[in-house]
């Protein structure tokens, strides 16, 4: 596969938002105080590709959460900046912060989080009502195409499978064209049948659509969907691959589990290149 995206260490001497659907400059995360200080992200800077498809992984505990909470917006950084396109996200007031989520980030979690009182397609359009926006009707439709649930638009959710109510949340992540979708686990509760259907369909809304989509997962056949993954140890990201296949991703990973940052596996294409 070629990479014609930025590297993911551009968004250290790359300022300009232009190619990066959304960029940390040093950010730290400390919990806890004293003895039971956890430094959860410790100066991370990174830049993720606008129109490609990310994947954070790492060991329990590593940050990939805390990373993808920090600049989604949803947690605060101690230190550093994080931009969210052009917008910088870090120092935004709360209503400020709530309006650029909504308007600029789709969310796709574990657990579907979908209304289940409402059809399946009242739920893809509920925060564009929610927001007073009218949906892009044709955009919803190619949406509703591409993740197939047209037969099963007046469904409930409790009337779908688990991999159709996560396509579903998929669908509603998308609706809104937001700047960037983030995934935290998004195959996490389903089977590997409809996990698989659910990584090729964000494959897909990357390659078609022209989306931006991170997701962090333990998965490395899931990692293996995305154009690049990060691999984050101990609150640093320690190493990006291109073009990743399962195998690759686990070899790396096994590297992890022995302690410590890996040997560049042999045929790596870019060690280390993540920006620090
Ligand atoms: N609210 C919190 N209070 C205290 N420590 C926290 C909190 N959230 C996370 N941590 C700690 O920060 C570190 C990073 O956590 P994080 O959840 O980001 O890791 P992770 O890589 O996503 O882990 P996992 O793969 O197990 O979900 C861990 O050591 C964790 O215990």
């Amino acid at each position: 596969m070629t990479n014609t995206a930025p590297s993911t260490a551009d968004a250290h001497s790359a300022p300009g938002a232009g190619d990066f659907a959304a960029r940390a400059h040093q950010i730290a995360k400390v919990y806890g105080r004293g003895d039971a200080q956890v430094v959860a992200l410790d100066s991370v800077t990174v830049g993720i590709p606008r129109g490609r498809f990310t994947a954070i992984m790492g060991p329990s505990g590593s940050g990939k959460s805390t990373l993808m909470h920090c600049m989604a917006g949803l947690d605060s950084v101690d230190s550093g900046q994080v931009f969210i396109g052009g917008t910088e996200l870090t120092g935004l007031k709360d209503k400020q912060l709530t309006r650029l989520r909504r308007d600029k980030i789709g969310f796709i979690f574990q657990a579907f989080n979908l209304v289940p009182t409402l059809t399946a397609l009242e739920n893809i359009t509920l925060p564009m009502d929610i927001a007073g926006r009218k949906a892009d009707r044709a955009w919803l439709d190619q949406v509703i195409d591409t993740v197939g649930l047209r037969p099963r638009l007046k469904h409930r959710p409790s009337e779908l499978s688990g991999g159709q109510q996560q396509r579903v949340a998929c669908a509603r992540a998308l609706a809104s064209r937001p700047e960037i979708i983030f995934a935290d686990e998004p195959t996490g509760n389903l089977d590997s049948r409809s996990g698989a259907e659910v990584l090729a369909f964000l494959r897909d809304s990357v390659r078609r659509m022209g989306q931006t989509i991170v997701m962090v997962t333990h998965d490395p056949s899931a990692a293996a969907y995305a154009d690049q993954v990060l691999f984050l140890t101990d609150g640093q990201i320690v190493d990006t691959m291109t073009g990743p296949t399962a195998e690759r991703v686990l070899e790396r990973m096994k590297g992890f589990e022995t302690g410590g940052r890996p040997a560049a596996a042999p045929g790596a294409p870019e060690p280390g290149v993540a920006a620090r």
